[in-house]
C-alpha cells in the first residue's frame, strides 16, 4: 500500500503512442492495488483545473505545456512533477546531452567510460573544412543536433568517406563511429532502479570495407527494429546476441546513479557500446527521456514501486514539515505571548522560516494563544 488508507492520484500526459505502450491494464491494476490511481490528463483543458494530483507524469514538450506545469506547480507546491521540463530539455540537444557524462566521477579499476569523439557542425563550410577532419576520421555517424523525439531527430547517416558528406544537412553532430560488435546495451533507469538489456546495433565496419563502400548509409532507430526484421537478416543471425556478455551491472549502476544526480532526472535510459579496440572501455552515445519502459521485463512492478516511493516520500516530507510548523508556531506563539506581540504576526514569522508550509490559519493561531 502506498500509504495507510490514503489513495494517491498520478496524472499522466503522454502522446498517444506512448500512452498505448506504457499505460497498460497490467500497470494500472497493479498501481491501483497499491493505492495509486493513474488518471489521464486532458491536454485540451487547463492542468490546474484537473486532479487533484499528487504527481504528474509527462512526456510532452512546448511552451504551452511548460507554462501549464509551472502554473500547476505554483498552485500545488507539494505535488511531484516527473520530471522537471528544464532537466528534460538538456537531453534535447545531442551536445548538452552527453556533456553531463564528463561531469561524472566514478572510481573503477577494471573498466573505463566516456563518449566518442564528436563535433557540432552548424554549416556546410565547416563540414568540408580540413580542420574538422584533423579531429575526426572516417567512418563517422552524422546525427541531427536536435533530439526532440521527432522522426527527423532520429534520422542518421553512417558516412564512410568525403563523398558521403554532400547529403548531410547541418546542424548536425559528427561522431566517430566506434566498432562495438553490433550489440548495444540499453540501461533503463527508474529512480534508484537500474536494468541493462542488449539490443542489436550497426555492424562493425572494417578498414578494407571502408574503401569499397559508397559515400554514406542512412538509417533510423536501428535498435528498435521489429524482431522479424532482425531475425531475417543474415548478419544478425550469425551474430548471436545471446553470446554477448553484458557490462558489469555495478559499473552501469554507478554510471546510472551519477547521471541521475547530474541531470536531476528519474526516468531515462542511456545507450552504451563497448569499444572492441579495448574490450573494457564503454562509450555512452545517447540518453533518452522516459524511454520505452514496457520493453523492460517486469516494468509494472518497477514503475509501481517507484511511484509509491515518490508519492509516499513527498507525503512524509509534507507531514514532517507540518509537524515542524506546528511545533515551531507553538514555540513562537508562546514566546510572542510572553513578549506581548500579536498572534497573527507570529504566523508570518512561521511562513518566513518554513516556506511552502501548510501553516495553521489565523483562527487556529488565536486558539493556540488562548491555550
Ligand atoms: O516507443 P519506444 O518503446 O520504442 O521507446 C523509444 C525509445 O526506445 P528504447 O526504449 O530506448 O528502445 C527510444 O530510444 P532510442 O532513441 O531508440 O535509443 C527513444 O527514447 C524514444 O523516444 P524519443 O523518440 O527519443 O522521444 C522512445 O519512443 P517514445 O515511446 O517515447 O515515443
Ligand atoms: N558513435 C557510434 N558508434 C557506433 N554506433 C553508433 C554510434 N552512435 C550511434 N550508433 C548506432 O546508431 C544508433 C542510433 O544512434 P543514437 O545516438 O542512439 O540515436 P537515437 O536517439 O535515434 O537512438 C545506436 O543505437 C547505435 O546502433
Ligand atoms: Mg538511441
Ligand atoms: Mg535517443
Amino acid at each position: 500500500m502506498a500509504g495507510e488508507g490514503r489513495r494517491f492520484g498520478i496524472g499522466y500526459a503522454l502522446l498517444p503512442k506512448k500512452e498505448n505502450s506504457f499505460i497498460r491494464e497490467s500497470l494500472v491494476k497493479l498501481a491501483r492495488s497499491r493505492g495509486i490511481d493513474l488518471v489521464k490528463i486532458d491536454t485540451g483543458r487547463p492542468l490546474v483545473d484537473q486532479g487533484p494530483f499528487d504527481c504528474v507524469l509527462h512526456k510532452l514538450y512546448g511552451e504551452d505545456w511548460r507554462s501549464q506545469l509551472e502554473d500547476f506547480r505554483y498552485q500545488n507546491p507539494n505535488a511531484v512533477i516527473l520530471d522537471s521540463p528544464t532537466a528534460i530539455e538538456r537531453l534535447h540537444d545531442r551536445i548538452s546531452m552527453l556533456q553531463v557524462v564528463s561531469e561524472l566521477k566514478i572510481e573503477n579499476q577494471n573498466e573505463t567510460f566516456g563518449i566518442p569523439k564528436q563535433i557540432v557542425i552548424y554549416d556546410k563550410e565547416t563540414l568540408f573544412d580540413n580542420q574538422t577532419w584533423e579531429l575526426l576520421k572516417f567512418p563517422v555517424i552524422a546525427k541531427p543536433l536536435v533530439a526532440d523525439g521527432s522522426a527527423k531527430s532520429h534520422k542518421m547517416a553512417l558516412v564512410f568517406n568525403p563523398e558521403g558528406l554532400n547529403k548531410l544537412k547541418p546542424p548536425i553532430v559528427l561522431q566517430e563511429f566506434v566498432n562495438h560488435g553490433g550489440v548495444i546495451f540499453k540501461v533503463y533507469v527508474v529512480g534508484e532502479h537500474v536494468k541493462c538489456v542488449k539490443r542489436k546495433s550497426l555492424p562493425d565496419v572494417s578498414e578494407e570495407k571502408l574503401n569499397s563502400l559508397e559515400g554514406s548509409l542512412s538509417f533510423s532507430q536501428v535498435s528498435n527494429l521489429a524482431t522479424h526484421q532482425k531475425s531475417d537478416d543474415k548478419y544478425y543471425k550469425m551474430m548471436h546476441l545471446e553470446d554477448t556478455e553484458l557490462p558489469p551491472l555495478s559499473f552501469m549502476t554507478d554510471i546510472a546513479r551519477g547521471l541521475r544526480r547530474a541531470t536531476n532526472l528519474n526516468l531515462f535510459n542511456f545507450d552504451v557500446i563497448r569499444d572492441t579496440r579495448f574490450g573494457n572501455r564503454y562509450l555512452i552515445i545517447d540518453i533518452n527521456y522516459f524511454p520505452g519502459y514496457s520493453k523492460m521485463p517486469g516494468y509494472e512492478t518497477v514503475l509501481t514501486d517507484f511511484f509509491c516511493d515518490m508519492v509516499c516520500r513527498k507525503d512524509r516530507e509534507v507531514a514532517v514539515e507540518k509537524d515542524l510548523v506546528e511545533e515551531f508556531s507553538q514555540e513562537v506563539v508562546i514566546a510572542a505571548a510572553a513578549d506581548g506581540r500579536q498572534a497573527l504576526s507570529c504566523e508570518k514569522e512561521v511562513r518566513k522560516i518554513v516556506p511552502n508550509s501548510c501553516c495553521s490559519d489565523g483562527e487556529e493561531m488565536e486558539n493556540s494563544i488562548q491555550v
